[in-house]
């Protein structure tokens, strides 16, 4: 096919690429494109191939692409193929320079630093939340508006900061959140993050949206494991979206069970995409670059041809796919998943007291408090305010299950001040993704190291030697959350 009447379709009405010197008409395609029908647009007439091999191999074009869209091999002069439309939308990802890692003394040091070198989409999609400025605000300050009743003068030279989670000993009292589509921070995404938990004996809880494949995920950390050298041992566990096709559940909670995935962490809080605020405007400014000026209000990107993915993977880059998380999913759900997992079950996104007791009524070993980073529910309580409630409305359940609470910790002082009031460990989510992004598996162990230094630390300052000895009596609870919360 001719380079020059390859140029002439580029357009939505007739969009012709040019990937690995063949030419594709994907007119039909643009609009099911995951990622978006902008970034195919971009190179409508042109030459897609660079762009295309980061994200994609020559898998994806079996694998979607009929015979009777590949158009055959490119002939003619390629300078006369459309050049790629210029991006508007700021930053592209680039060669900003990545300051020395020693630089980074707390988990908020990394988020600009990751923001200054990752494209817009990709910084974007992990940045995003579904509530306006001043809840989110609220969601930064609401563990640091807690301060502690320290006391003094006693004997604090060695500290324990060992905790047990799901029989799992880790070294510390936090653990590594679920974070899928990781692999547009980082080519290695969760390989990265495997290694780094492993080799400071962190407990990494895999999302099943991960970018790689859970095996090769396990083996990265298990010889990370192996090299390290490490008298202390943790785990990985496994984040699920269930599906709303059973049977895919099933074939993924047997291989990962297979695999050696301990703790199942079902996530109950995503059965359609929150509006993620800033991923919507970029989209909409993808849109607009790619000429398309009017769309329906809601999922810019369409569903994909049959609106599931094989594996299991709901989102793409926080852009959902109809269909693929289960709506469905209720409290008999338990029994059949129960079936697969002969592991414990902990249940991710829990947001009240009543659905604590639930929990705990159904024999779940344990329940994560969170809203999701806040990117689902606009105005969803925080792990804080929830912790309160079921101090205050469903005591019975503490110390009777395993509590992990997220969203917005960032210092060890934080991670104390939840373990006080009940929780068993604690997760981190945004700051290891950005220094994934910036530093790889260093980044991951500076997280970790930052985070401990801040509990050794505020362990000796609080005058406790063990984590066992946190009570709620070492932290102030604001009157106004005491309040709320009918404590
Ligand atoms: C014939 C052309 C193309 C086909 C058949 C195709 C297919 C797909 C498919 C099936 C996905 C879903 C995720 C996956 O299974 O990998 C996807 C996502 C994506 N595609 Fe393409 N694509 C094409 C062209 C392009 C081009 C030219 C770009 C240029 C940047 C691109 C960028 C992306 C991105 C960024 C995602 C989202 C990945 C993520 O967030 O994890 N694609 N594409
Ligand atoms: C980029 C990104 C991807 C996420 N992916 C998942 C996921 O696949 N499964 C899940 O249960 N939670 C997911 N979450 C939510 C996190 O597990 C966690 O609840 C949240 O990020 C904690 O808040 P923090 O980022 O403020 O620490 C994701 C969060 C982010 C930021």
């Amino acid at each position: 096919m001719d380079a020059a009447e390859v140029a002439k379709h580029n357009g939505m009405q007739s969009c012709w690429i040019v990937v690995n010197s063949k030419v594709y008409d994907v007119t039909s395609f643009v609009d099911e494109h995951p990622g978006g029908p902008s970034l195919i647009l971009k190179y409508a007439g042109a030459d897609a191939s660079e762009a295309f091999n980061e994200v994609h191999t020559q898998q994806t074009l079996d694998e979607h692409m009929t015979q009777g869209q590949c158009l055959g091999k490119l002939t003619g002069n390629p300078s006369a193929l459309a050049q790629p439309k210029k991006s508007t939308t700021g930053n592209t990802g680039s060669e900003n320079e990545i300051p020395p890692i020693v630089s980074m003394v707390m988990t908020h040091d990394f988020e600009p630093v990751a923001k200054a070198l990752l494209s817009d989409r990709a910084f974007t999609y992990v940045h995003s939340f579904s509530s306006l400025e001043d809840r989110i605000n609220s969601y930064h300050r609401t563990w640091s508006s807690l301060s502690f009743r320290p006391r003094v003068m006693r004997n604090v030279e060695h500290v324990n900061s060992t905790r047990c989670m799901l029989s799992h000993q880790s070294r510390f009292p936090f653990f590594i959140a679920p974070m899928g589509l990781a692999g547009s921070m980082h080519s290695d995404a969760e390989r990265v993050v495997a290694r780094g938990a492993a080799q400071k004996a962190t407990h990494y809880c895999v999302s099943t949206s991960a970018t790689l494949t859970h095996d090769v995920i396990m083996e990265s950390f298990r010889t990370a494991q192996a090299e390290s050298n490490m008298r202390d041992r943790s785990q990985l566990f496994l984040q699920l979206y269930v599906n709303s096709n059973q049977k895919i559940t099933q074939d993924f909670l047997r291989r990962a069970r297979a695999l050696g995935y301990k703790g199942l962490f079902i996530t109950v809080d995503t059965h359609i995409l929150g509006k993620r605020i800033q991923d919507r405007r970029l989209q909409s400014r993808e849109l607009i670059e790619a000429g398309i000026t009017e769309r329906p209000v809601g999922n810019l990107v369409s569903d994909g041809k049959d609106g599931k993915a094989k594996d299991g993977r709901p989102q793409t880059g926080g852009r959902s796919r109809p269909g693929v998380i289960s709506q469905a999913l209720n409290w008999d759900d338990l029994k059949w998943i129960r079936k697969e997992w002969d592991g414990p079950i902990v249940l991710k996104g829990i947001q009240s007291a009543a659905d604590a007791k639930m929990a705990y009524d159904t024999g779940c070993q344990g329940i994560y408090l969170s809203n999701h980073g806040g990117r689902q529910l606009q105005d969803a309580p925080s792990s804080l305010e929830t912790l309160l409630e079921i101090r205050s409305m469903a005591p019975e359940i503490l110390g009777r299950m395993e509590i992990y609470c997220d969203g917005s910790f960032r210092t060890g002082a934080d991670i104390l001040k939840a373990l006080c009031l009940g929780a068993t460990s604690v997760a981190v989510g945004r700051p290891f993704m950005y220094a994934a992004a910036v530093y790889g598996v260093k980044g991951i162990e500076r997280v970790i190291d930052i985070l401990a230094d801040e509990i050794e630390i505020t362990m000796k300052l609080l005058g406790v030697t063990d984590l066992k000895q946190l009570s709620p009596d070492l932290v102030r609870v604001p009157h106004e959350l005491r309040m709320s919360s009918r404590l």
